[in-house]
């Protein structure tokens, strides 16, 4: 688990993390998302004991990151925006000598590198120079570096830039996959729908501030509080928005002649009676769920009501 706190981060003139809080929980996987110079790469920097903060502090699990670099970098694996590989590596020597680094006695290295390769998918690729690899199999290589001595959290920053919709869908799957072995995955990038796909939770920064933090299934279903519901019914029904308002206690926010969407508080309970009404109300209901609303537009939703939020106030003496 990881435990961010009060974190402050100042570059000369300029503040990119403002009091910035967090947990992440083991085996979920965070998009991180932001506007540009939202704050996200240094995060993931000081995540990764790369950078000092002004204050505050980073833990993961029982080990504070900063005052203990050496021992969270054998915890943790992190892929930057920009990495290299070796390209007269071929994959196989590439693994061994990230395991050499990781302090795998020789022994073993063989063996781990061809694990992290078994686990990304690319054993086929293991005696091909990394030079020679397409791009999709170069961030596998990338990433089976990254997780080969088994971290507990991985940090991945625009992982998929630069990757054909079905390499987006591969690394969907190794990511899915590590995240269900236990490992705690922080990742951040612009490609909203790539992130939708594999994403527990999302963590918005904006300005250098947590916007949101919430799991993906509670963001695209609550608005402010409440849920929206679309019921389905079997045919049309004449008059659809006077029969439902007759029912009372409903908002109906949109109606077509054979759907609509309705409001609800997140109470279950609400949604039974509710339920209930319609059918009581003898209309030919075929489906009643939440309805999810896609990760771009919950972003571009609290991005706005961000940007309308009055800017803080510095209080000081008069
Ligand atoms: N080395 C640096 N010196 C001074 N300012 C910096 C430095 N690196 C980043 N910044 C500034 O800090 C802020 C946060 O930058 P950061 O790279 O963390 O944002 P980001 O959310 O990752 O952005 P992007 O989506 O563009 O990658 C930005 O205003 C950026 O200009």
């Amino acid at each position: 688990m990881l435990h961010v706190e009060n974190l402050i981060f100042d570059y000369p003139g300029h503040r990119a993390l403002n009091n910035v809080s967090l947990v992440l929980e083991r085996g979920t996987i965070t998009a991180l998302v932001g506007p540009n110079g939202a704050g996200k790469s240094t995060l993931m920097r000081l995540c990764a004991a790369l950078d000092q903060p002004f204050s505050g502090t980073v833990r993961l699990d029982d080990l504070d990151v900063h005052a203990n670099p050496r021992a969270a970098h054998r915890r943790m694996g992190f892929l930057p925006d920009f990495f290299g590989l070796y390209d007269e590596l071929t994959v196989r020597q590439g693994l061994m000598y990230r395991a050499a680094a990781q302090g795998v006695p020789r022994a073993q290295r063989r063996t781990v590198a061809e694990g992290a390769a078994e686990r990304l998918e690319i054993t086929d690729r293991l005696g091909q120079k990394a030079g020679t690899l397409s791009r999709g199999l170069r961030q596998r290589l990338a990433i089976a570096q990254a997780v080969l001595h088994e971290p507990t959290f991985l940090m991945l920053d625009e992982p998929a830039s630069g990757l054909d919709p079905s390499a987006r869908i591969g690394l969907s799957g190794v990511l899915r996959n590590l995240a269900r072995d236990g490992m705690t995955i922080l990742v951040s990038s612009h490609i909203l729908a790539e992130l939708e796909d594999y994403s527990t939770h999302i963590l918005m920064l904006r300005q250098g501030q947590v916007v949101d933090h919430a799991p993906l299934a509670v963001m695209g279903t609550v608005t402010e509080r409440r849920v929206e519901i679309r019921l389905d019914f079997a045919r049309p029904v004449a008059e659809l928005r006077k029969r439902l308002l007759a029912i009372g206690g409903i908002e109906v926010l949109s109606c077509g002649v054979d759907d609509a969407i309705v409001m609800s508080d997140p109470d279950p309970s609400t949604r039974a009676t509710m339920l209930a009404a319609v059918l009581a109300a003898g209309l030919p209901l075929a489906s009643f769920a939440p309805e999810r609303r896609s990760l771009q537009d919950i972003y571009l939703a609290r991005m706005k009501a961000a940007t309308e939020r009055p800017p803080l106030r510095l209080v000081g003496p008069q």
